[in-house]
């Protein structure tokens, strides 16, 4: 080859690397036709070689065209029983929000292909038929694959992660703790919860400051899930304290791992060397801490108490997860009990507040559609906290929560892996074969929806049932379906409605231009769709029809001086050395605080020392 022929190709190069995704979907280069294509150009470069080539009469000429088209056409043919083939680089996915380009991809190759990235290689699936096949009809076949590997250090064997024999022992246990009595009661607690985060709102509003809803968000639902699980007040609204920031670096590290391709944390000295995962590791001891001493506070309460367990048990003083496991007689080792809990917390946690932050989003961006719930609120609520009773009543809310989980499924993508040969879509998928399934791409699927982009509530009717995975056949997987569908759906929806329908009555809001001059918050992901901006909104007090008992609440809650809370990037600089757990302003004697949190206090003590070494 010439040096002028490098040049040119090393410009060809370049100038694909300059391309985006789209311009390269567009000039075909992931469609053209890899089977077929070199034969293609054989033939073709014959054709042209030969101008009059239509009018020779060598038969030798002829016989070989004909032949190359024969083998061309078998080659097609053996081409089309294969899955197509996505194959880049990992510019390709690098950079962005997973989902995104396999949108793109999906568009470009279709329901079902290979993602070929380096040497891995995953099934893109955004067909609903083909959904339904892994998540119910031939689920057994299935495991959580890659997923399993990625949440290892935080989850273990909880029910997220745990294939087999673990998974069916531990969801027969859990799935009752959820009973109906159960989340009955958390709507109490939502609504409680909901109350403090008002008053939060209030004072912002009357400061006349715009509020970052996705912190809020994230802060009420750590809130909400601490007591629901394990009746621990984390009162993350009001405080950061050492226990809060443990869980938000482990949180993180989880999303950060499963985004990041190449698990350098696995090499063992790395583990250690590298700081954010010396860090993690650090926090993990102060959230196991802390768990091992619920656990122990809790098994100790069972003991003294004589309640009997029945069916639907319940203690009123502490209504959670931990006590009815406790109660129930369940003979675990501490290992498996914190892997549950911790579990429970994650899945509870980020993908309410991920599901509260972009219908809040969407509801801004829709003022009709914003003004339709407040009407609903105010008819139903009045100036009381939701009841249980209201949850069938403020429909319409509930299809705007159901349509913003079209939009933005909270994952948006699930992770299984092939434990056996599988024929899926007439494809035969061999054992290992890890997948993806699209829940974007399905919610977004144009075969499947009319306006797929489109923030329309009303496309689900009010006087229909609400939709689930049966009802839309697959095309529609918010919890997922199967054996392995969300055991928290009720009380995730519960807890969104209540949340909206609280902060509704008291306020209306939109987006702070300062911050969303073009009126879009981005988007990146990790085992949620987050912001890339965060969600600052203005909120404006709404007294329309305020009643007495609510304008009450509102002046005497924003009369107490409520601290405004730190952003979750803050919590870096929280001071924790000086050893008070509730160092924001709470005094910690809040029901459910931990008395001895010094446990976790020592802990943090050295994950400050160890964050000044780094700094130095
Ligand atoms: C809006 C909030 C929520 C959303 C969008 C959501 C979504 C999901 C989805 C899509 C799955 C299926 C994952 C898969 O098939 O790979 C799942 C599983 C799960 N979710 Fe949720 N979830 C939410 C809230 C909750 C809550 C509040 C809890 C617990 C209190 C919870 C506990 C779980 C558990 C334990 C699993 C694993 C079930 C199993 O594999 O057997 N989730 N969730």
């Amino acid at each position: 080859m010439s040096e002028n022929d490098d040049d040119n190709n090393n410009s060809k190069k370049k100038n694909k690397n300059d391309m985006t995704l789209e311009e390269r979907i567009a000039s075909g280069e992931f469609t053209k036709d890899a089977s077929t294509g070199p034969l293609r150009k054989v033939a073709d470069s014959i054709k042209s070689a030969l101008p009059g080539f239509k009018e020779t009469e060598s038969p030798i000429i002829k016989a070989l065209i004909l032949s190359l088209t024969k083998t061309q056409k078998k080659w097609k043919r053996e081409a089309d029983s294969q899955m197509p083939v996505a194959s880049g680089d990992i510019r390709e996915i690098a950079g962005q929000p997973v989902f995104v380009p396999l949108y793109k991809l999906f568009l470009a190759y279709g329901e079902q292909f290979v993602l070929a990235i380096g040497p891995k290689k995953f099934v893109v699936v955004s067909d609903n038929k083909v959904a339904k096949e892994i998540l119910l009809h031939q689920a057994k076949s299935f495991s959580k694959g890659l997923l399993s590997e990625i949440l290892d250090f935080v989850m273990g064997q909880g029910l997220i992660p745990a294939n087999g024999e673990v998974w069916k022992i531990r969801r027969k246990i859990i799935v009752p703790a959820l009973h109906r009595k159960y989340v009955a009661s958390m709507v109490d607690m939502f609504g409680d919860c909901g109350l403090k985060g008002s008053a939060q709102l209030a004072r912002a509003e009357i400061d006349g400051t715009s509020v970052e809803m996705e912190n809020f968000y994230s802060r009420l639902a750590l809130d909400i899930i601490g007591k629901a699980v394990f009746n621990y007040d984390f009162d993350s609204l009001k405080t950061d304290d050492p226990v809060i920031k443990a869980v938000y670096t482990v949180l993180r590290e989880a999303e950060y791992r499963s985004v990041t391709f190449i698990p350098y944390w696995k090499v063992p000295p790395l583990s250690y060397l590298v700081p954010r995962q010396r860090a993690c590791q650090e926090a993990l001891v102060v959230v196991n801490d802390t768990l091992n001493v619920l656990i122990e506070r809790c098994k100790k309460i069972v003991e003294e108490s004589d309640d009997e367990f029945v069916e639907e048990y319940m203690n009123k003083e502490d209504p959670s997860i931990l006590h009815f496991l406790i109660a129930s007689g369940d003979d675990v080792t501490s290992k498996q009990l914190r892997d549950d809990l911790m579990t429970l917390l994650i899945a509870g946690h980020e993908t309410t507040a991920a599901v509260l932050t972009w219908t809040t989003f969407l509801l801004a961006k829709h003022p009709e559609v914003k003004e339709k719930v407040f009407e609903e609120v105010d008819r139903v609520c009045g100036d009381r906290l939701p009841t249980v009773a209201d949850m069938r009543e403020l429909k319409y809310t509930s299809r705007v929560i159901n349509e913003s989980m079209r939009l933005y499924p909270q994952p948006p993508v699930l992770i299984r892996r092939a434990i056996e040969p599988v024929k899926l879509g007439g494809y035969d998928i061999a054992e290992g074969t890890d997948f993806f399934i699209s829940v974007w791409n399905l919610h977004r699927n144009p075969r499947l929806w009319d306006k797929p982009e489109e923030f329309i509530p009303e496309r689900f009717p009010v006087d229909g049932k609400a939709p689930d995975e049966y009802t839309e056949d697959f095309a529609y997987l918010p919890f997922g379906g199967g054996q392995r569908k969300c055991i928290g759906d009720q009380f995730a929806i519960f807890e969104s409605i209540v949340t909206l329908a609280m902060i509704m009555r008291r306020f209306d809001f939109e987006l702070d231009p300062k911050f969303h001059p073009d009126g879009e918050c981005g988007m990146t992901t990790g085992a949620t769709i987050h912001t890339t901006t965060g969600l600052h909104v203005k909120l404006k007090r709404r007294n329309k029809h305020g009643g007495e008992e609510m304008n009450g609440e509102y002046t005497a809650s924003t009369k107490e001086s409520l601290p405004v809370y730190k952003s979750l990037d803050e919590l870096d600089d929280i001071d924790v050395a000086s050893g008070d757990p509730h160092a924001g302003g709470s005094n910690g004697t809040q029901s459910g605080k931990l008395e001895d949190a010094a446990v976790s206090i020592s802990v943090a003590e050295q994950i400050v020392e160890a964050e000044k070494t780094r700094a130095r």
